[in-house]
């Protein structure tokens, strides 16, 4: 028999499929894209099309479901999935995204339902030839303005509007809230240990992906600490003594758009790494020299642990402790690759217990955590996490802190790094442990980058997705008297 084409289109075929797996088997949507998109062998425009369908479609879930839920009078969860599953792509498309054909939205939802089998593309095709005309409106039409209506309109659980409006006030909490359904920015490190950033752009640029520097922006917007035009490593002291209120981040690059960097040459040379500004915040905040010795606790994948290595230029030694024995092989083939396992050692532990190898110079801490900061690029995660993980969490992050404290040497260094915005999971976990330990005091980040300070804490960071353009990853850095 000769092969029928499929008359849906290969990205949205993909995209279907990872709802599906994400719904049926708790797939992670960002793991299950990366293989239907290579099973399906996506060219690079077809990948950001099928990328934009499934995260729009799992990160909008709620939204989309209410609207299902108008339009059918009936809730969704009594649909048959793939009849559901068509109806979200195909609203996502109507309503969300610009530059697809209402046309096209509907009838590609309609065959995707055919290929289903059943009655149910009827139901597909109504719906969405009603929703062509009434759905934008449907949701323009919900009021933003409570914490519950502001979760209904940006598509979270209710206890995370509630805990951001608590956080961040309403208008920060709202622009938040539009954000995380955004595409993340595309950030890269230059390994230095493999590669010359110049070098690294210039080859970039030879093969049209465009990028620019990375820098962080602490000023505030009235000018607080305008700096003086030049670039400075680290933050701090620009000529002149005041602040530079900026800080870049010299390996770091910023692409326009999404490229494909693992088959670019320089990934496999261990040259490039995508890491985003905020993560590459941590080892720079953190300052490890050449020669020190630096303990990383919570160290898998590896972002930060070979950003210290790669600072410190090859020479000291990192201690990288991971307790997943997996992930923990997988940070020492990434040193490996990456040309910073003559300085890493990679113990397979648990980060909370006491060290019997101290003193170092400096530890880092990155505990797990709720993650709420990066739901733009994890598009389930908002629908795994709870409240009351967040309070286990928080007692996990705190034990592993209070370890990470206990060896470092007096006049030492420890930063504490989380990707949330949960202030249980970050200020609180400092203020307790500052309360229980008065041999530690924290520096006053929020000084130098004061765009960036801490509403509850002003001495510490809050990066935030819609205001720095980059993971909402929580910072503070503390120093031991004694
Ligand atoms: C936030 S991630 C760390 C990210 C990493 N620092 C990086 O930059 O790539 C947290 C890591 O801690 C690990 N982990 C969880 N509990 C741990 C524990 N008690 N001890 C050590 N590692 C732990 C997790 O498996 C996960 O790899």
């Amino acid at each position: 028999m000769p092969s029928v084409a499929s008359p849906v289109s290969p990205a949205r075929r993909v995209a279907a499929a990872v709802l599906r797996r994400v719904e049926d088997e708790g797939a992670y949507a960002d793991r299950a894209l990366a293989g239907e998109a290579a099973r399906a062998g996506l060219d690079g425009r077809e990948h950001a099309f099928a990328t934009a369908l499934a995260y729009g479609a799992v990160q909008r879930r709620r939204t989309l479901d209410h609207v299902i839920a108008r339009l059918t009078r009936r809730p969704p969860g009594q649909l048959d999935p793939p009849v559901r599953d068509a109806l979200r792509l195909g609203l996502l498309q109507l309503i969300f995204l610009d530059g697809v054909a209402a046309h096209a939205a509907v009838d590609q939802s309609v065959e995707l339902a055919k290929a289903a089998g059943g009655p149910g593309y009827r139901l597909v095709n109504a719906v969405l030839r009603r929703a062509s005309r009434e759905g934008r409106r449907i949701v323009e039409q919900l009021d933003d303005r409570t914490p519950e209506g502001a979760a209904l309109r940006h598509s979270v659980p209710d206890w995370i509007a509630r805990m951001w409006w608590e956080s961040l006030g309403p208008d920060e909490a709202r622009a938040l809230l539009a954000r995380v359904n955004q595409p993340a920015e595309s950030a890269l490190r230059v390994n230095t240990l493999a590669a010359e950033p110049v070098a690294v752009a210039a080859a970039l640029a030879g093969r049209e992906v465009a990028v620019r520097p990375a820098q962080l922006d602490g000023r505030l917007p009235g000018g607080e600490g305008v700096p003086d035009g030049e670039g400075v490593p680290g933050y701090g002291g620009a000529p002149g003594g005041a602040a530079a209120a900026v800080l870049s981040l010299p390996e770091g690059l910023v692409a326009d758009g999404a490229f494909d960097l693992r088959g670019d040459p320089l990934f496999a040379d261990g040259a490039l790494l995508a890491q985003s500004r905020a993560a590459m915040a941590a080892a720079r905040l953190l300052d490890p020299q050449p020669g020190e010795r630096v303990l990383d606790l919570c160290a898998a994948p590896g972002g930060k642990t070979t950003h210290l290595a790669a600072l410190m230029g090859g020479s000291g030694a990192v201690v990288a402790v991971e307790r997943h024995p997996g992930r923990a092989e997988a940070l020492r083939r990434t040193c490996a690759r990456l040309r910073a396992d003559w300085t890493v050692a990679v113990e397979t532990g648990d980060a909370s217990e006491p060290r019997r190898d101290g003193p170092f110079d400096r530890v880092l801490v990155d505990p797990p955590c709720s993650g709420l900061g990066t739901l733009q690029g994890r598009p389930d995660l908002r629908w795994r996490a709870t409240a009351e993980s967040v309070a286990e969490l928080a007692r996990l992050q705190g034990r592993i802190l209070a370890a990470g404290a206990a060896a470092l040497a007096p006049g030492g260094t420890l930063l504490y790094v989380t990707c949330t915005i949960s202030p249980d999971e970050n200020e609180g976990v400092i203020e307790a442990f500052l309360d229980a330990d008065p041999a530690f005091a924290l520096d006053d980040l929020g000084a130098e980058l004061p765009r960036l300070r801490s509403r509850r804490a002003p001495r510490t960071l809050q990066l935030l997705p819609h205001r720095d353009g980059t993971d909402g990853f929580f910072l503070a850095r503390l120093r031991r008297s004694s």
